[in-house]
């Protein structure tokens, strides 16, 4: 039989150029007259192929600023990348803290919008406006510009949005660690059921056993290198080697 793909991203990579110290306050000017801005690169993803099958639940583990976050925005189109092919296979969602929504939107509006770009119709929307405003729990914010939400509230929208709207691959950056405790519970039943519907997930997270208990396959990313993809037991041992917390004997009581 024949695999179907979800995702197959070739030889993707990302370098950002930032500039160091931009003089653009006249205080700043006159204190740095004669030392101009530094131009710097960040190459935060190295040349690397990324396939994930239909079904599949992802894991993407590695340190802070290994490349996680600009791995899914490039996956999911928020950036594009500057070298390769990506080829996505149905309506995908990025789901990390308000990603994907504008801030100068309400909750209502947002709905109707992001609802769109994952393809459904106005009636659609319509019909599963009230679900989506239920499932998050915003009622009474409804018409209130998300960016007076706090970070937990617009992860609560964006996750009901998904869940509801239904996109068939969904990015979620960090979501469970968002959102009051009753939300995680929540979003971890609805997480499970959306899983077990056959959608593709790929899952951020810092929590090992968030990682060992949903994902069959796990990519391990070091300083925006793609080192390790398989197995999650394998990905997680390889993760913790590299990371194991060497304390000094004279503090050791
Ligand atoms: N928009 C941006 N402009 C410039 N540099 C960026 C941008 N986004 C990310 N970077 C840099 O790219 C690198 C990878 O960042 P990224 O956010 O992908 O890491 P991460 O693995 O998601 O980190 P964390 O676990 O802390 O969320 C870092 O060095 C970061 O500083």
């Amino acid at each position: 039989m024949k695999t179907e793909y979800a995702i197959q991203a070739k030889n993707i990579s990302k370098t950002f150029h930032i500039t160091e110290d931009a003089h653009n306050t006249v205080k700043h000017r006159l204190f740095n007259l004669f030392k101009p801005s530094k131009a710097k690169k960040v190459l935060a993803l190295k040349p690397m192929d990324f396939e994930v099958k239909k079904g599949e639940c992802i894991g993407l583990i590695g340190s802070n600023g290994c490349g996680k976050s600009t791995l899914t925005r490039i996956l999911s189109g928020v950036y594009p990348t500057d070298t390769g092919k990506i080829n996505i296979n149905g309506t995908t969602m990025l789901m990390n803290l308000g990603v994907g929504m504008s801030h100068e939107l309400t909750a209502r509006e947002n709905i109707y919008v992001a609802s769109s770009v994952l393809g459904l119709k106005i009636k659609q929307v319509d019909e599963l406006f009230d679900e989506i405003v239920d499932f998050a729990e915003l009622r009474e914010f409804i018409d209130t510009k998300i960016k007076y939400f706090s970070s937990g509230m617009k992860a609560r929208l964006a996750f009901s949005i998904a869940v509801n709207a239904g996109a068939d691959i969904m990015f979620l950056d960090e979501i469970f660690a968002v959102g009051d405790m009753k939300f995680q519970e929540k979003a971890v039943r609805v997480f499970e059921m959306s899983w077990i519907k056959g959608k593709t997930v790929i899952l951020v997270s810092h929590s090992m056993d968030i990682i060992q208990k949903y994902c069959n396959r796990t990519a391990y990313l070091k300083n925006g290198e793609l080192v390790y993809y398989g197995d999650t037991e394998h990905a997680l041992n390889l993760y913790k080697q590299d990371n194991q917390i060497v304390v000094e004997e004279s503090l050791v009581l």
